[in-house]
């Protein structure tokens, strides 16, 4: 039996809190968004995503999205305000929460290490792009980011 003070059920918030979460970058320099095409696994190759993975225990949101943009990408991000709502992610029951980023240094390209290719996509492309299903819900906040 859950426990249901004011018909809010306690058990369903906690679990809801304490799913894992995924951070996403969404790195734009000079009006583009960066979004990188994954490799693998094979149902997921060839469609697009965020830099980003799941944060680990101990770490901050911050800390994870500079961690995996230097293991994916080999930059430095400086990170900005949310993008957009939570995902859930129910293939890795987690959610997906992005944040607005920036290359600390403005000159150095990210190269994939663990993807197929990156690319730097303009606002009229963002809502053609293959994108994972999870992100596609954040396209139009994709596209206002790079208003
Ligand atoms: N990084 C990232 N992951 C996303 C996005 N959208 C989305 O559904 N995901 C999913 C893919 C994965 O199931 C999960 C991220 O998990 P993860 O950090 O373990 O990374 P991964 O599956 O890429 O693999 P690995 O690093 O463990 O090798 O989130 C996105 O925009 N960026």
């Amino acid at each position: 039996m859950r426990a249901r003070p004011g018909g809010v059920d306690l058990g369903l918030v906690v679990e809801a809190l304490s799913r894992p979460v995924v951070v996403g970058a969404a790195i734009v320099r000079g009006g583009r968004l960066l979004a990188q095409q994954r490799a693998y696994p094979d149902h997921l190759a060839g469609q697009w995503e965020l830099p980003g993975g799941r944060v680990e225990p101990g770490e901050t949101e911050v800390d994870a999205l500079v961690r995996e943009c230097v293991e994916e990408l080999g930059v430095q991000v400086r990170v900005g305000g949310r993008v957009g709502p939570d995902v859930p992610l129910p293939e890795a029951g987690a959610i997906l929460r992005v944040y607005a980023a920036t290359l600390v240094q403005d000159g150095i390209d990210p190269i994939p290490r663990e993807h197929r290719t990156v690319r730097w996509v303009a606002k009229e492309e963002v809502a053609a792009l293959d994108w994972l299903r999870p992100d596609r819900l954040l396209v139009p906040h994709l596209r206002d980011l790079l208003s």
